[in-house]
């Protein structure tokens, strides 16, 4: 399918950004490297059986402390696979300003085949792994949810931490993506696709660049395809959806629908999961190969289940003018150069699905801090807001009511906090890399101008902190 592997395509973007920066090329190799890889085997009983795991956690820096990355659970997860992972993270930390370096873990499992307590005793052991090695820890290298994972898996993970290292006082801070009852934040769950979607809005806005794709500016009216209806790709088609586009194809493992009036995603998931399956939706078009969503008519496509799905074979069918790549390396090298050449935008994956880092990163400050965000309690505030209130309201001859009382009164919700942080952090990061390509036009792409972007942060890193010893 691809000349190179998924960590050999992430190096090759790498050096195409590179030669568009002036870093010594011992930092550049340095930047590009994986610093520390561990690759593990686990006894795990499974039944009356012992099943032997298989299993990694890459640290691909240590430029900042800690690192960061999801944990992936499927058959398909390797070591090459885990590097780029861990690799992408540091760069989309950088973009995002985040200050985390990269770091990605896997489990070579299908998780559908094991019962949750098989599962809890697999993802307990890995954690009990990490922390032996001192892979994992609120100052040292800190997991989330990804492919295959979520909120139950991490709140494993951190009682296992905290089990194993008593009276530590951060021990919640040691992952991210935690239930919210047990230390996680509010607006974890949907970040990654509001972040794809905050990032996309923003570069449909922009009317030079809709100009160059013959679109008109907005999110209004886009048809929209997306593949995989996980975490990322659900809350992705919703909020476009709730925008006005029309999600007009949606593909899972077991085929595609069409309908070009647009899809309801929430009865879509109701239908899959009263019928097992996406086909069949009332009023759409089956498609037996989940790959053809990819060639399907629309304005935006946005692969989100897993990488190199759209290649050399297929990229030269895909009708859409813009890709969003809401996975982890959805495009191989080969679709990348036949996208340049067609004119078609592609906003690359190392930025644009950084919402579930940024989101993150408020929850590790939360959990560190010790406290809550948002609504202030009520004892403490009510007196001084009341009077905030009233002079308001006696200024401007007004009643103030609503949401815009309950937010004078009691100040916003954990949830709108970390909503405004993604899509100030998401809009600021598409107009940086943006800037970037049009500052150079040699620059032949939006992924080349996003890496160096990244790689310009990561280098200066290293160039204040020195080289040690
Ligand atoms: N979860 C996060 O916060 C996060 C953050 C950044 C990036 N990502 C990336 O987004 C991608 C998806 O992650 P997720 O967390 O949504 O995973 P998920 O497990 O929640 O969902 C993935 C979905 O894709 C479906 N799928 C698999 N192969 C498919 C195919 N060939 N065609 C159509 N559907 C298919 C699966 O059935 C599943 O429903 C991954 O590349 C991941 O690395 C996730």
């Amino acid at each position: 399918m691809s000349d190179y592997s998924f960590f050999g395509a992430v190096e090759k973007s790498f050096d195409k950004a590179a030669q568009f920066t002036t870093w010594d090329p011992g930092i550049l190799e340095q930047i590009k490297q994986c610093n520390a890889v561990y690759r593990m085997h686990f006894p795990v009983k499974i039944g009356d059986k012992i099943e032997v795991i298989k299993a990694y956690r890459v640290q691909h820096s240590h430029h900042k402390l800690p690192c960061k990355g999801g944990i992936r659970f499927a058959l398909s997860v390797n070591l090459d696979e885990v590097m780029a992972l861990a690799a992408l993270m540091t760069y989309k930390c950088a973009i995002v300003n985040v200050p985390f370096a990269g770091a990605k873990g896997g489990i070579t499992i299908d998780p559908k085949k094991y019962t949750p307590y098989e599962l809890e005793k697999i993802t307990r052991r890995y954690t009990s792994e990490l922390i032996k090695k001192n892979f994992i820890g609120p100052g040292i290298d800190v997991p989330a949810p990804d492919y295959g994972t979520g909120e139950r898996e991490m709140a494993w993970i951190v009682d296992t931490y905290a089990s194993m290292r008593p009276g530590e006082i951060d021990a919640l801070g040691c992952v991210t993506g935690k239930p919210v009852t047990q230390g996680g934040v509010r607006g974890r769950r949907e970040a990654t696709g509001l972040g794809v979607f905050y990032g996309l809005r923003e570069v449909l806005s922009m009317k030079d660049v809709m100009d160059k794709l013959g679109l008109p500016v907005g999110v209004e009216g886009k048809r929209v395809v997306v593949q995989g209806l996980g975490n990322v790709g659900y809350h992705t088609a919703k909020f476009f959806q709730e925008h006005g586009a029309k999600v007009v194809g949606l593909s899972e493992y077991e085929g595609a629908i069409y309908n070009m009036d647009g899809l309801d995603i929430e009865k879509v998931v109701e239908h899959r999961k009263t019928k097992g399956s996406i086909l069949n939706f009332p009023g759409s078009t089956n498609f037996a190969k989940n790959t053809d969503a990819l060639e399907m008519e629309c304005d935006i496509l946005i692969p989100a289940a897993l990488e190199n799905v759209v290649n050399g074979q297929n990229a030269p069918n895909v009708k859409a003018k813009i890709i969003g790549e809401a996975a982890n390396g959805p495009l191989t090298p080969e679709a990348d150069e036949i996208f340049a050449k067609r004119g078609i935008l592609v906003v690359p994956d190392m930025y644009l699905n950084a919402g579930g880092v940024t989101v993150s990163y408020f929850e590790w400050l939360k959990n560190l801090s010790h406290v809550r965000y948002g609504r202030m309690e009520k004892r403490f505030t009510e007196n001084l807001n009341t009077h905030i209130l009233g002079q308001i309201e006696s200024l401007t001859g007004k009643k103030v009511n609503g949401k815009d009382k309950e937010l004078i009164l009691h100040g916003p919700e954990e949830v709108d906090l970390v909503r405004s942080g993604l899509e100030e952090t998401m809009i600021t990061a598409t107009r940086e890399i943006m800037d970037v390509w049009k500052k150079n036009p040699q620059i032949p792409d939006m992924r080349t101008a996003a890496y160096v972007v990244a790689i310009n942060k990561v280098g200066t890193s290293y160039a204040e902190l020195g080289i040690f010893p």
